[in-house]
């Protein structure tokens, strides 16, 4: 399940009554719900962007409305064991904090207080339900990122110290080393715990928020549901994140302005991340930002809800234009809608009387076997309350008429855990029942491959029987080649997953996962183990392909001069809008990476010593290159340098084109010889292509036409088609032009105003016009 994105648009503060609105929200169709926001292209107001979402929220929506909408049916599948989590995304002032933890008065509540209202009442109800066999224990943290570190907000502030809290990566999970856990008995504790912490929040005023949050802050909500046998455990959490800023509209004095640094790097870190996570990207930059760890978009399970809130007015144009660009990436994020395994304190008894032929029953797991995270200290916390007389005797309400969801899942280890997997039970069938469920492993969603399943009545009256002859079972191929894929996929998701943490590797692909264990072979083992010898031998071969596809990619990338380049092109962007927001650090870093792509670029080193120097690091340069420049030196020679160089020195221009256009005056250094350069060199593919094709004139001939129209139509699937043009260069420059109006038209009109988009230097036009074969012709 993907991401839900949900936007917000806050009606007109007092303030700004007078204020002209142009953020609209929009539907599909008539009848529609409202789907759509729709923003003017600030370079052409005749031209209207529009941003499709999961739900759009206009000024007329109260705070229940949105509760009722998106938020209230999930508290369900919170007690069903998934995780939930909401976070409030956007810039500065446009409502986040009033989403999340709305005003005091009932009609304005938010999303948090709301949430706990429900839960409270759901457990309440789950323990009237069962006559108090299942308590329910809901226990509260909430903590800060101020400034980069992390500080618990149920603490006193005098508590703080100065680095903060340690994260720790534990079962797959980032989690606060030292953080503090109050148990809330209902509403009203909640209420005073809450109030309480805020007050130990950062805000301050600034010139766009009177009160603006100075930091992200986290709450979660531990829901831990207790039976005889058997604990249950889920986290909601609500996420307030504090907001972008654009420095030159806040007037910031020194101190906000370090806190404005943090936060915008922050929250470019996150963007990074959803941009990376929605290009199928191999490397995650999640480590970069204490928050992108803790928020692990896209690596936690469960349900989450990303909900942006937009301002509807003009001054908030180009900030708004941003985060619905981030926003709708987010979209494509899938989250795996995982619940979090129940743990057992007690093998349950043999001889309960609680069954009935119909009552299903979950199979037992050792405790070092849960996937999740309740392996250690909630099953210690279990087994001791357990021991506990006074606590009254409860019966877990495992049994259920209902086909458990989690249910008869085999035992599987954790996925990062060091121990060996065990090979799956293919178990008895059930009586009368040739076909059940099995899942091939922990990561994938439940799978339709009919094998036999243990029967209620098999499993309580022999469980410690040695298997039964089984029926015989019949998997087609085309069953197989399912299962194959699938493994397939998940192999893929697992390694993206452990890359992108930069962990050890995930669990490698167990191919034993769908291997029964049979050690008495009988006549349906036989033809299990022959399925299994099948399925395991396409999955080597598969392997095998993957292994090669992926090597072979990793060359075409390296031969794959363009991707190259343009992936150059975009962390020297990426440094030159860092460094324009202030936050040299980012900036560094970005040119740092870019010197990987264009080593030993003198320009570029200059940039990067400068820069070291300005944040105190002077005189660490990467020596490598240093040295590659002294041997330059030495040796005169250079030849291929030179081509690198000139390759660096057109898409520096091509940033420098870039932050121009886009700012013109806002840096207010003059840009010299800039256009002749881009002039010169657009002249110069000219010559390459055909001396008879005018880069300025759009019309200069038929394949100039066809290559401009398929560009202007900013259809993915044409422009990937253009010659030289990779999934991801023809995603830039359709984001590219979404962001950019082009020309007066708001239209890329001549070859030459082409060439001079991100990552459509050097040769990237003129082999897109070589390739392209004209239509009619
Ligand atoms: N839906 C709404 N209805 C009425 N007022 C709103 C709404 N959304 C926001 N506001 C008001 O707008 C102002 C700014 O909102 P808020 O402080 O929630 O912004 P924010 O995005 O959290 O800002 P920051 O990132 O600076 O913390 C507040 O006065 C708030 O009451």
């Amino acid at each position: 399940m993907s991401v839900r994105v949900v936007a917000r648009i806050r009606p007109l503060l007092e303030k700004e009554l007078d204020k002209d609105i142009i953020v609209h929200a929009d539907r599909v169709g008539d009848g529609k719900p409202l789907t759509v926001v729709k923003i003017p292209n600030p370079k052409n107001e005749a031209e209207e962007f529009s941003f499709a979402f999961n739900s759009v929220y206009d000024q007329a929506t109260t705070q229940e409305d949105l509760f009722t909408a998106e938020v209230a049916p999930h508290v369900k599948a919170l007690f069903q064991g998934l995780d939930v989590t909401i976070f409030a995304y956007g810039v500065t002032g446009t409502g986040k904090t009033h989403t999340m933890r709305g005003g005091l008065r009932l009609a304005e509540r938010g999303v948090i207080p709301r949430l706990l209202s429900n839960v409270f009442r759901r457990a309440k109800k789950l323990m009237k339900d069962t006559n108090g066999s299942t308590t329910v224990v809901v226990a509260l943290s909430y903590y800060e990122i101020y400034n980069d570190k992390v500080y618990d907000l149920l603490e006193p502030p005098e508590k703080r110290t100065a680095a903060g809290l340690p994260l720790r990566e534990k079962d797959g999970r980032t989690i606060v080393v030292g953080l503090s856990e109050r148990s809330c008995d209902d509403l009203k504790d909640f209420e005073r715990l809450y109030i309480e912490a805020n007050n130990n929040r950062v805000t301050a005023a600034t010139k766009l928020n009177a009160h603006s949050s100075r930091s992200h802050a986290i709450l979660r909500v531990k829901v831990t549901q207790t039976t005889e046998n058997a604990v249950k455990e889920s986290t909601a959490s609500a996420i307030d994140l504090a907001g972008s800023e654009d420095n030159r509209r806040t007037d910031n004095g020194k101190e906000r302005l370090v806190e404005s640094a943090a936060i915008n790097k922050s929250l470019f870190v996150l963007s990074q991340c959803i941009d990376a996570i929605s290009r199928g990207d191999k490397r995650i930059p999640y480590r970069e930002s204490k928050m992108t760890r803790i928020l692990s978009l896209g690596q936690n399970n469960g349900i989450t809800i990303m909900i942006l809130n937009l301002a509807p007015i003009r001054s908030y144009h180009l900030d708004t234009l941003s985060s619905l660009n981030v926003s709708s990436r987010a979209k494509r994020i899938e989250v795996r809608e995982i619940e979090n395994e129940i743990v057992y304190k007690q093998p349950p008894r043999t001889n309960s009387g609680l069954g009935g032929a119909s009552v299903q029953r979950q199979p037992l797991r050792p405790l070092n076997s849960a996937h999740n995270i309740h392996t250690g200290a909630l099953a210690a916390k279990a087994a001791e309350k357990a021991e506990k007389p006074d606590k009254p005797v409860k019966a877990f309400s495992v049994y259920t008429d209902k086909k458990p969801t989690v249910a008869a899942r085999p035992i599987a280890p954790a996925a990062n855990s060091s121990q060996p997997r065990q090979p799956l039970q293919i178990k008895r069938p059930s009586e009368g029942q040739e076909t059940a469920l099995i899942r091939p492993s922990k990561l994938a969603r439940p799978t339709q491959f009919p094998v036999p399943r243990p029967t209620q009545h098999t499993l309580l009256s022999q469980p410690q029987q040695p298997q039964q002859p089984q029926q015989q079972i019949t998997i087609t191929p085309s069953q197989i080649e399912a299962m194959v894929e699938k493994k397939v996929a998940e192999i893929l998701a697992s390694r993206a997953a452990a890359e992108a943490v930069s962990a050890p590797p995930a669990a490698q692909p167990c191919t034993t996962d769908l291997i029964p264990n049979n050690n008495t072979p009988t006549a349906a083992n036989a033809t299990q183990n022959e399925i299994s010898e099948e399925v395991k031998r396409r999955l080597e071969a598969l392997e095998r392909r993957i292994d090669n596809e992926s090597r072979s990619n990793n060359n075409k990338d390296s031969d794959d001069d363009g991707g190259r380049r343009a992936n150059g092109l975009r962390l020297l962007l990426q440094a030159r809008q860092a460094k324009e927001r202030g936050d040299d650090e980012a900036a560094l870093g970005l040119y740092e990476r870019a010197l990987e792509v264009f080593p030993g670029q003198r320009k570029l080193l200059g940039k990067i010593e400068r820069l070291r120097v300005k944040l105190g690091r002077a005189g660490q340069v990467d020596k490598a290159n240093n040295k590659k420049e002294r041997s330059e030196a030495r040796s005169g020679t250079g030849v291929e340098d030179e081509e690198e160089d000139g390759e660096y020195r057109e898409a520096e221009a091509d940033v420098e084109e870039d932050d121009n256009d886009n700012g013109k005056g806002k840096i207010g250094t003059p840009v010299r010889g800039k256009g002749r350069r881009n002039k010169a060199a657009a002249q110069k593919v000219a010559k390459n292509v055909d001396p008879g094709v005018d880069f300025d004139d759009p019309a200069s001939s038929p394949r100039t036409r066809q290559l401009l129209e398929i560009v202007n139509s900013r259809d993915l699937a044409r422009i990937k088609g253009l010659h030289g043009f990779g999934p991801k260069k023809a995603q830039d420059l359709v984001d590219c032009l979404a962001l950019r109006g082009i020309g007066e038209s708001g239209r890329v009109e001549s070859l030459a105003q082409l060439r001079m988009l991100p990552g459509m230097g050097g040769r990237a036009v003129e082999r897109a016009y070589e390739g392209l074969v004209v239509e009619g012709a």
